[in-house]
């Protein structure tokens, strides 16, 4: 620990064991791991991605989010998102509840969008601190660029997995139109006294879009396995991106595939585990919690619904689903947005006797299932 490094994710916490897909296999089109990525989607939501050659790019939007959050406060809040479901801007910390309790998170975001990051120097929806700005082309394009590549390869093998026509997917997230598609770096600093171990750093969430590409380097990721009231931690691995199915495929396939629960909590403290006190040098919990997720959307005005005519397999499971089950009566755009909007505690302290009604209407498809 005095060299700066962090220690290794303890090995005495119980963690989900997901897939580990190849994506250069992937990209090949092999069967066998066509196969596994489709056990991946339909069963857990979660797996880990190797051999997917975004770490330099990945690299390079920490050292980024490092000097964004290295600005002082105001010169951040200067760039704050709206409180009306723009996602995009700088998020601080305990600005978002983490429960219908109105508990605060703990996570400070720099948030940009796929559009801003595609049109820069002309500005689509917002401009953003100079620490991005000045990084727009030569970190943050690419970074975007190769994540949609990624989550677009993935979803071209997904897409001829459920029969539907060649390319329907990929033409539903077209760049052509405005999406809210974004890429979010996040910092969690650790709090100056000890938290308990299940004290959510973000709170339990599907994430909303389509695909979600992940990066991160500590543990505190967490997964609620499906059926159970078990959090299990998801183990950082060196070169392993973690992909995760979001609400939209959820819905777009009539719950073939399923968009799981995870949270971020303080990272394993080997001391908080124990019912002793531990002398340190006390485990990863005393070092800054950095985490990049890629997530793509659909364009704006796509309607969030099976999609039954393009595909016989989704047809039939939307006839299993229960009534209205993945009717959301939503485009894509307004999906996202009421999301956000219904996260922030300003917005469910406005309601003070409708909290909980506030933060259920920030739930995705997690709400009738399991949560
Ligand atoms: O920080 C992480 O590991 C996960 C973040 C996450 O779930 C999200 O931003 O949706
Ligand atoms: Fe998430």
């Amino acid at each position: 620990m005095s060299d700066g490094t962090p220690p290794p994710f303890p090995d005495d916490v119980p963690t989900v064991p997901l897939l580990v897909i190849d994506y250069a296999l992937l990209r090949a089109g092999d069967e066998h791991e066509i196969d596994c990525l489709w056990k991946a989607a339909t069963e857990l939501g979660f797996w880990y991605l190797k051999n997917h050659g975004t770490d330099s790019e990945v690299d390079a939007m920490f050292e980024m989010g490092a000097h964004t959050m290295a600005l002082p406060l105001e010169e951040k809040m200067r760039f704050k998102r709206g409180d009306g479901g723009d996602s995009f801007g700088y998020k601080f910390a305990g600005s978002n509840a983490t429960d219908a309790s109105g508990a605060l998170d703990s996570v400070e975001h720099i948030i940009v969008s796929q559009d801003d990051a595609l049109a820069f120097p002309t500005v689509v929806h917002r401009r953003y601190p100079r620490t991005v700005e000045e990084r727009m082309n030569s970190v943050v394009r690419p970074f975007v660029r190769k994540s949609m590549e990624v989550n677009q390869t993935i979803m071209s093998v997904l897409n001829d997995r459920l029969g539907l026509p060649p390319g329907c997917l990929s033409e539903l997230h077209a760049p052509l139109e405005y999406s809210e598609s974004e890429a979010s770096c996040i910092k969690k600093t650790p709090a100056s006294t000890p938290e308990p171990p299940n004290k959510a750093a973000i709170g339990a969430h599907t994430d909303y879009g389509s695909l979600s590409f992940l990066h991160n380097r500590l543990g505190g990721l967490q997964f609620l396995l499906p059926g159970t009231d078990e959090w299990k931690y998801v183990k950082p691995m060196p070169g392993h991106a973690i992909c995760t199915i979001g609400d939209v495929m959820a819905i777009f396939s009539a719950g073939i595939f399923h968009s799981n629960l995870h949270r971020v909590v303080p990272e394993p403290d080997l001391a908080s585990w124990v019912p002793i006190c531990r002398p340190p040098p006390k485990a990863q919990a005393t070092f800054d919690r950095w985490s990049l997720v890629f997530f793509a959307c659909p364009k704006n005005s796509v309607s969030l619904a099976p999609l039954i005519k393009e595909s016989t397999l989704i047809a039939e499971a939307a006839a299993r689903a229960p009534e209205g089950r993945y009717a959301t009566g939503s485009t894509a755009g307004e999906w996202f947005r009421r999301r956000v909007q219904n996260q922030i505690i300003k917005n469910q302290r406005m309601r003070p006797v409708k909290g909980t009604e506030t933060w259920m209407a920030s739930r995705g498809t997690e709400h009738t299932e399991v949560y």
